[in-house]
């Protein structure tokens, strides 16, 4: 067993730990990069990339399909799996190319493959073969898709995201558990691909939403087009022939029989802690296992352990795994000087089409607070109708009294967008009437935000407290 002592040991390459990694080699000090699996990122390689790239490719399709609306005939799309599946792969990989050229610039010395599992709260072993005594550790492990114990014996007739973007070609048919993002973007996707997609979902609602009045105009925008199986009672499924019989009980009671080519599972990730042996590193845990940890630092309790992306399952997104890598890279290499890091306004986009976003606070978080709501729907907002994409709605939240804009959720055109237009304004903490005061150029999308933005302030204004409204009454001399 080699043994080897460093200041700061980071476990986990991914978009997290990299991120750590070079945030605390600026401090000086000896850091060491321990990765056991294939080096590129989850992002790059088998998450938000290759998924974006599927989509795209749906998209031109899509585009293709629906030309004939604006009295444009392209004749039916002949869809190739194959050369989809070849641009989709080309792509991934140079992305990941990017990511591998950036790890061979690591000097040999400062990483080291392996599976990492603690032995101690400042001491980590590598598989057989080495010992590392660690004076700091920023666990940035990612996660993983569940598969449900039940799918197990399909073999390699149920997927994941791991697995999905090898495809030399595409399926005839696949049937998606789990209505949540994946499984939204990747089913829609392929179902405009040409693939035949059932979506099954286990509640009634799409996607990571929570206001009741978004999640039914995204569920009526998905069913549209897509075979939505929500509230879905039963999923079963078991080799056939040379695919897959699935038997599910639907919201109606029905038993249907169906064949699919493969089962896609996307019922959720969960954070890669299973083997690190945490029991060793004398942190305190949450119900789920997970360390529990400072959001502003990343520090676990008051250890020299730091924690940063998906592993600390708590905003299992790209740019928050940088963010935080960021921030528990600098404490870690900066100990004992813990700062609290940039933390910025929630943001989180779903790429199915339309799109989803939420921006700042949720519907689900405003029970206790007083709020005004104002509201759009893109069905007549005049952009989003010359592009024969004026679908869904726009639900702006702001606190009463202080008109502050606190957060929205939407279903909608160029969601991405508009989500970053509403997350800058959040977190510089602008009230609505400051929002209405910028400039809106026409015909634009953003008009329909104007629309909601209006609504919200007549709500702001009609709840003002009597003490503002009748302020005049109280002036001496009247
Ligand atoms: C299909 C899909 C699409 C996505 N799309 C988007 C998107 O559009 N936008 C967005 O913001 N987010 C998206 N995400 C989420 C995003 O990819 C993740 O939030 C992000 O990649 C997490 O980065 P990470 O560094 O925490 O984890 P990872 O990149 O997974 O890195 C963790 C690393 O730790 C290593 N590791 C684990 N355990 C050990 C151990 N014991 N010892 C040594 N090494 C270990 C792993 O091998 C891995 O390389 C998507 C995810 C998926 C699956
Ligand atoms: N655009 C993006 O930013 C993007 C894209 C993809 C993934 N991601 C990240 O990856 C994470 C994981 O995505 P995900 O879609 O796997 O998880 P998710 O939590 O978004 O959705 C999982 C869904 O599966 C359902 N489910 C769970 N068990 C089920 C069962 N047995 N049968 C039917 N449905 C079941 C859940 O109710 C939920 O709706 C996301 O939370 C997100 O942070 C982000």
């Amino acid at each position: 067993m080699n043994t080897i002592d460093v200041d700061v040991a980071v476990i986990g390459a991914g978009s997290a730990g990299l991120t750590a990694f070079r945030a605390a080699k600026s401090h000086g000090g000896r850091v060491l990069l321990i990765e056991r699996g294939p080096h590129g990122t989850t992002c790059a390689r088998v998450g938000c990339m290759p998924s974006k790239l599927l989509i795209a490719a749906a998209d031109a399709a899509h585009a293709v399909a629906d030309a004939a609306g604006f009295g444009v005939h392209a004749g039916p799309a002949r869809i190739d799996g194959k050369e989809v599946m070849a641009r989709v792969r080309a792509e991934r990989d140079r992305f990941v190319g990017f990511v591998l050229d950036g790890i061979e610039q690591i000097a040999e010395s400062d990483r080291i493959t392996g599976s990492a599992r603690f032995r101690g709260p400042q001491q980590l072993q590598i598989d057989d073969h080495t010992l590392i005594n660690a004076a700091r550790i920023v666990i940035a492990t990612g996660s993983s898709a569940v598969m449900p114990p039940d799918l197990a014996g399909l073999g390699e007739r149920v997927i994941n995201n791991e697995q999905l973007f090898a495809w030399t070609d595409l399926p005839a048919s696949v049937a998606v558990l789990g209505a949540g993002v994946i499984g939204l973007e990747l089913g829609q996707a392929l179902q405009r691909l040409g693939v035949r997609v059932a979506l099954f979902g286990r509640g009634d609602k799409v996607g990571p939403l929570s206001d009741p009045e978004v999640i039914r105009s995204a569920v009526a925008c998905m069913a549209s087009e897509l075979d939505l199986r929500l509230n879905n009672q039963r999923f079963e499924a078991r080799c056939d022939g040379d695919g897959v019989l699935v038997r599910s009980v639907g919201k109606d009671g029905i038993e249907r029989n169906e064949q699919f080519a493969l089962v896609v599972s996307a019922v959720g990730r969960k954070p890669n802690l299973a083997g690190l042996h945490l029991e060793h590193s004398g942190l305190a845990l949450d119900e789920h296992g997970v360390p529990l940890f400072d959001r502003d630092t990343m520090q676990c309790g008051s250890s020299t352990i730091f924690i940063a992306g998906d592993a600390d399952d708590a905003q299992p997104l790209l740019h928050e795994a940088v963010d935080q890598g960021r921030i528990a890279g600098d404490n870690a290499g900066g100990y004992p000087v813990v700062r609290p890091g940039l933390r910025r306004t929630a943001i989180g986009v779903v790429f199915c089409d339309p799109q989803i976003a939420m921006i700042g606070l949720r519907f689900r978080d405003l029970a206790a607070l007083r709020v005004a709501i104002g509201s759009v729907s893109f069905a007549d907002q005049g952009r989003s109708r010359v592009m024969r994409q004026n679908r869904g709605v726009l639900r702006m939240y702001a606190e009463l009294g202080s008109g502050l804009f606190l957060g929205a959720e939407m279903v909608g055109p160029r969601a991405e967008h508009i989500a970053h237009l509403l997350a800058w304004a959040c977190q510089n903490r602008m009230t609505v009437s400051q929002m209405l005061d910028m400039p809106f150029y026409h015909p634009v999308i953003e008009e329909g935000v104007r629309t909601a933005l209006r609504r919200l302030q007549d709500q702001i204004e009609k709840n003002l407290p009597d003490s503002i409204v009748h302020c005049g009454d109280c002036t001496p001399g009247m």
